[in-house]
């Protein structure tokens, strides 16, 4: 289970260039839960996402995940429990070495690495079945150098190794921003299969309504470094791409009036 409990972040405090990224956030995800998170831009998407992860530390507030407070623990140390996906297909792997030899280095994430990680047989075809199972032939070029495949096999790859050791948390985020609409519904249908078959708890960023109203089990909507909605069960399931549009207009609307409410204290007192 993910446990954020009152979390803040402050970008900046003290400067004219100071941002409330993160205000009070608590959130609870139960183990198997798939949570997607989807925001206006700026509203502390990544940020959230960078604190879970350890990439940035909070300002204060408690983060907790498989019974550990993790809130102090570096981003190396919490690698060992969770799987990340980022947007860009060149981040998470190695370009220059082989797709069997970055398997080889997730399987054994959190282990000190050395030599030692030379593939016996039996690893090999272990990791072999497990590359199969993305129905991409990429099984077939074990040995080619991962630079040397498509965006979409990128990530497909990249998804496969941050799930291999079945880590406790798997964040997403933006992971098929970058790709073209067709290899994009294929890392997609690849996320949905096997966060289902390892009942991962996911907790996905996106800026696609169409994926944030067709998966998960739960959508949070950020909006000024708040969640402003939490949509769960009957309620997630039945949300559609035309109702989260509405939400953002709704969103929009609101963020104009708060402008032209400012603007005329502006134009009164200033
Ligand atoms: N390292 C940083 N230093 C200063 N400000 C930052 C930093 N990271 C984020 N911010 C600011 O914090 C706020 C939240 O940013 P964040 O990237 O989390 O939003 P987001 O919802 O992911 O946005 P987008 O959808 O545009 O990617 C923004 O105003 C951003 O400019």
């Amino acid at each position: 289970m993910l446990n954020i409990k009152d979390i803040s972040k402050t970008f900046n405090p003290g400067t004219p260039d100071e941002v409330q990224a993160i205000k009070h956030v608590s959130l609870a995800v139960p183990d198997g839960a798939f949570v997607v998170v989807i925001g206006t831009n700026g509203s502390g998407k990544s940020t959230l996402q960078q604190l879970i992860a350890g990439a940035c530390v909070p300002d204060s507030g408690r983060i907790e995940l498989a019974g550990e407070d993790i809130t102090r623990w570096g981003e190396h140390r919490r690698a060992a429990l969770i799987g990340r996906v980022f947007q860009n297909p060149f981040s998470g792997t190695a370009p220059t070495l082989s797709i069997i030899e970055n398997m080889a280095l997730a399987a054994r994430r959190g282990q000190r690495r050395g030599l030692g990680w030379l593939l016996s047989g039996a690893v090999r075809r272990r990791l072999r079945d497990r590359v199969a199972e993305l129905g991409m032939g990429l099984e077939d070029r074990l040995d080619n150098a991962i630079g040397s495949l498509s965006g979409g096999q990128r990530q497909a790859l990249t998804l496969l190794m941050a799930v291999l050791q079945r880590p406790s948390l798997l964040l997403l985020d933006e992971h098929t921003a970058a790709l073209d609409p067709k290899a994009s519904d294929q890392v997609i249908r690849l996320t949905r299969d096997i966060v289902a078959r390892e009942k991962l708890t996911t907790v996905m960023v996106t800026h696609s309504m169409h994926q944030a109203a067709h998966l998960g089990d739960r959508l949070i909507m950020m909006v000024n470094g708040e969640i402003r909605q939490d949509l769960a069960d009957e309620r997630k399931r039945r949300v559609n791409v035309e109702d989260l549009l509405a939400l953002f207009e709704q969103v929009r609307r609101a963020d104009r009036l708060d402008a032209s409410a400012a603007e005329l204290l502006r134009s009164r007192y200033v």
